[in-house]
């Protein structure tokens, strides 16, 4: 470890908050390597996105610290901050050594332990979309795309255009170079269908490496974007008319023992009752869990204009207007594609909630319903929250939620949410005045 870190002054300990945010403290190397323990007040992992906390009783009423354990395999010197800065993915774990259950890192490897009980290890990749617009000093203001190489702001049709990516190349090269150094293998990234909307796919992989990734990736993605005059946003939905940000999340299960995907026949090659019910425990289970999927109340904005952004838990074949798609593949890769995660979706527990839904589904021997085809209405048990406050309510009436993550952390999750939609609740949008100001 110490000659990786040769060169390295100070290391960012992190680990995500029930947003995903990064929060830590930064510590010198030599502290680092001399293994210091590290302690962080337990109630920073329920910091709202405002930056206040729920009252103490959702942290602890003594308000005490949590350890922050740094996970060996998730130390990364940082390519944009001259080779001078390491960061370590920390896990977040009491006093007395057990994993924190206000951790969504330690949430999703509860789920990933429960699949490794039955013989069963999840395979999970993520894609993740974003825009870059030019730092927005006036937030009553849109975002602006930003101005490339050839200055000139690009105004529209650049979906899947090589050439267009191109000319914020600058910025794409110190982001390959940090995917490198993070450790994150690159698949494809495009131009997606928004002006100055990009898209990275993650190589497949363990739900926990995948999720870290990601969350990585997130972290990167804002600080060189700083570091190049722009912001990378990731908000479900940062313009009006325009589509959304996802985070897609691919999904097979791979028996330990054989090495085979269980959601393919090994000899028929035909999809097996797993498959079915891991379906089927998605529908049954997603709508009551859909605050852990898209927790702000700009992620439901997302879901009210369809660009390929559905919010049922229909389930089809290579049908993007189903929240459940089952991509075309050989057997060998047969997945579900949860579609409903927005890109602001705090990764590990997107993939925990979803995961937990499908194993849910298995055990439970869940039916799914009829596959949805060609033009669709979905029923209304399979429609999903249409606002925050529909998911607040339906997650908190949740058993299964309680039962699948535990009392403490879905009561202190939904204090924070509570939090945040209070705080949107107290803003009058332009949209207010411009239409009820005079008119009613
Ligand atoms: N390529 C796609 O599937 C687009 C997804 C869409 N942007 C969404 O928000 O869900």
């Amino acid at each position: 470890m110490s000659e990786r870190l040769a060169g390295v002054a100070d290391i960012e300990c992190v680990t995500p908050d029930l947003n995903g945010v990064p929060r830590g403290k930064v510590m010198t190397v030599e502290g680092f390597l001399s293994e210091r323990r590290l302690q962080l007040a337990r109630g920073v992992l329920l910091q709202c996105i405002m930056g206040g906390y729920p009252e103490a009783e959702f942290y602890g009423h003594d308000d005490g610290d949590l350890v922050l354990c740094p996970q060996a395999d998730q130390v990364h010197v940082l390519p944009w901050l001259d080779q001078s800065r390491a960061l370590a993915i920390c896990e977040a774990v009491e006093l007395d050594g057990q994993l924190s259950g206000l951790s969504t890192r330690a949430v999703l490897r509860k789920v990933v332990n429960q699949y490794a009980e039955r013989g069963w290890r999840p395979v999970v990749a993520t894609e993740l979309e974003f825009f870059l617009f030019e730092p927005n000093r006036d937030d009553t203001q849109a975002f602006q795309p930003p101005v490339g190489l050839d200055g000139r702001r690009e105004v529209g049709a650049g979906a899947f255009s090589v050439s267009t990516s191109n000319g914020l190349k600058p910025f794409f090269d110190e982001i390959s170079a940090g995917m490198a150094a993070l450790g994150i293998p690159r698949d494809t990234f495009m131009h997606e269908m928004g002006v100055s909307q990009f898209e990275i796919n993650f190589v497949h992989g363990d739900p926990v490496l995948i999720a870290d990734q990601t969350f990585l990736f997130k972290h990167m993605l804002h600080e060189v974007a700083l570091k190049h005059g722009l912001i990378a946003v990731c908000m479900a939905k940062p313009l009006a008319r325009v589509p959304g940000c996802s985070m897609h999340i691919h999904q097979s299960i791979v028996d330990q023992a054989s090495g085979q995907n269980i959601f393919t026949e090994a000899t028929t090659q035909q999809p097996t009752a797993a498959f079915n019910h891991f379906i089927g425990g998605l529908q049954h289970c997603m709508a009551e869990l859909t605050l852990l999927m898209a927790p702000y109340v700009n992620s439901y904005q997302r879901f009210c204009h369809a660009y390929a952004s559905p919010n049922n838990l229909c389930w089809s074949h290579d049908n993007r207007a189903a929240g459940l798609r089952i991509p075309a593949s050989e057997p060998v890769a047969r997945r579900v594609e949860n579609r409903l995660p927005g890109a602001d979706a705090n990764p590990y527990l997107a993939v925990a909630a979803s995961l937990a839904a499908g194993l849910y589904g298995i055990d439970h021997g869940c039916e799914p319903s009829a596959p949805a085809q060609g033009e669709f209405t979905a029923p209304d048990e399979l429609v999903l929250p249409g606002t925050l406050h529909e998911a607040i309510h339906r997650l908190d009436r949740s058993e299964i939620a309680r039962g699948l993550f535990g009392a403490e952390f879905i009561n202190g999750y939904l204090a924070t949410k509570r939090m945040e939609l209070e705080s949107f609740m107290d803003e009058i949008t332009p949209w207010e005045r411009r239409f009820l100001g005079s008119q009613v």
